[in-house]
């Protein structure tokens, strides 16, 4: 006989007439969607180490640290509804995570500049045993970029504390062409995903 196959029940996932989404990011960006969209939250958040596994994909990386983050949550928060997520870029074979310095920042628009990346993130949402984990993926085009538009949108926007050193809903004209895909999720979190899996 086969063995059993533990299937989620995605009612789980659900949040209560009353109930509070538990968010486990210090992302001001995810906040906002959320609260925008009508979610009543509070956050806690763990500090997980986000660099990058030998040899691991963009999505293993993200789908592995958005569980990591609402599981180290979740386990001191029994019966709540806990979402993690992580923002990475991918592009030309390498994985962009927030820029350690401006300098690197600097680099990253270099790179992206006239090109085009995929922003993803994993999304994991979890109550007790109950956890479900999935990949959100949208193409970015960037303008062609010189230094000084580089520079100019610097001392606009703060790159250090954004995955790929740029933050597409501050200025974000100033250096993106175009998308495919959802914007919520270049912003941190596929947020129109989020509300039909929590019923809102
Ligand atoms: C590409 C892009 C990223 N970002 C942000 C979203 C995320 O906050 C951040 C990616 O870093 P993350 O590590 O995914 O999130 P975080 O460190 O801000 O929060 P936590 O780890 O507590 O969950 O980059 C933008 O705000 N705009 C953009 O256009």
């Amino acid at each position: 006989m086969a063995a059993a196959t533990a299937i989620t029940p995605i009612s789980a996932l659900r949040l209560a007439g009353d109930e509070t989404l538990v968010l486990a990011s210090a992302s001001p960006r995810r906040r906002e969607l959320l609260v925008r969209a009508g979610v009543p939250l509070e956050i806690r958040t763990a500090d997980i180490p986000e660099a990058p596994q030998a040899g691991e994909s963009p999505e293993a990386l993200v789908l592995r640290l958005a569980s990591a983050k609402a599981r180290a949550v979740a386990a001191a928060m029994p019966g709540r509804l806990v979402l993690g997520a992580d923002t990475v870029i991918a592009f030309a074979g390498q994985i962009f995570g927030k820029p350690a310095d401006l300098p690197a920042a600097r680099a990253m628009l270099r790179a992206f500049a006239g090109r085009e990346h995929t922003v993803l993130t994993g999304v994991c949402l979890l109550r007790d045993c109950a956890e479900h984990c999935w990949l959100a993926r949208t193409t970015v085009r960037f303008r062609a970029l010189d230094d000084a538009v580089i520079d100019g949108y610097f001392a606009l926007v703060n790159p250090l504390d954004k995955a790929g050193a740029y933050g597409i809903q501050e200025h974000g004209e100033m250096i993106v062409a175009g998308i495919d895909g959802l914007l919520s999720n270049v912003i941190g979190l596929p947020v129109e995903e989020v509300l039909a899996l929590v019923g809102r």
